[in-house]
């Protein structure tokens, strides 16, 4: 599967809008007292790169991926996904956009225990275009992608950590959203397992796909082609790792 520049359905963007643009964007929650979580930030993400945020415990990296994941709305400041100014939307279509453009992947992977690998990935399709008769297949494709065609019948209860988060990602992918948003992807996974993880998140890249990854793993923030650093709530860039 490869990540199209130009998306297909009904609003989708060119090549040239960024997927992200914050402008002066700020949470303060209310308290009391404020807590002012982000400071105003300004950031750009274009199309097909890999940024990866990271900062120590309480600098903001949550409150910040709650703001760009939908989950949250800024107290301040403008953001633009896909170009869309996602302030004037009303929650059920926030939701929708939520569904359609951005696909979450979770430290704790958020699997429903009791379904497996292929029902998990097909719940995602909620929100997309495909229509339902091609879902299962899109399913499959997305689970083949991530190294998974052949468990795809599994209960994650019977698959590893690794491949758990495997199944996270290909439910992440099948709706071919504009970003993915991994929040400590690889926090509760061994080393070699992490490893595996970075490997898919480095192809996924190559293939043309958005990635924003929140951490607070200086080893894990030098796979982004960008990264940049929050303290206290400030967001500032890091000087640019590998191509
Ligand atoms: N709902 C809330 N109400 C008030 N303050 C909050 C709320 N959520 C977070 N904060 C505060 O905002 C600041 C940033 O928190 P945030 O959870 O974004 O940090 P973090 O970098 O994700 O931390 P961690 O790595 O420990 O998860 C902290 O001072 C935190 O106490």
């Amino acid at each position: 599967m490869r990540f199209p520049r130009r998306r297909a359905h009904l609003t989708g963007p060119d090549a040239d809008t960024p997927v992200i643009r914050l402008s002066g964007v700020a949470m303060t929650y209310p308290g009391p007292p404020p807590v002012p979580a982000l400071r105003p930030t300004d950031l750009t993400i274009g199309r097909g790169e890999y940024v990866t945020v990271v900062g120590p415990s309480g600098s903001g990296k949550s409150t910040f991926l709650n703001v760009v994941g939908l989950l949250d709305r800024p107290t301040a400041g403008t953001y633009l996904l896909d170009g869309i100014d996602v302030a004037g939307l009303r929650e059920a279509d926030r939701t929708a956009l939520r569904g359609r453009r951005i696909g979450f992947v979770f430290q704790s992977f958020n699997l429903l225990p009791h379904r497996s690998a292929l029902e998990n990935v097909n719940l995602a399709q909620l929100y997309n275009d495909t229509p339902r008769s091609l879902r299962t297949a899109a399913a499959e494709e997305a689970l083949a992608q991530v190294g998974l065609a052949h468990r795809i019948d599994a209960l994650p209860t019977r698959l590893s950590g690794g491949e758990r988060q495997r199944v996270a990602m290909a439910r992440a992918l099948v709706t071919r959203p504009s970003l993915l948003l991994c929040d400590e992807p690889t926090g509760n996974l061994d080393t070699a397992t992490a490893e595996s993880v970075l490997t898919l998140l480095d192809d996924l890249h190559r293939q043309g796909l958005t990635i924003l990854l929140i951490t607070h793993d200086p080893n894990v923030a030098v796979r982004g082609t960008r990264t940049v650093a929050i303290r206290d709530g400030h967001l500032t860039e890091l000087a640019a790792t590998h191509a």
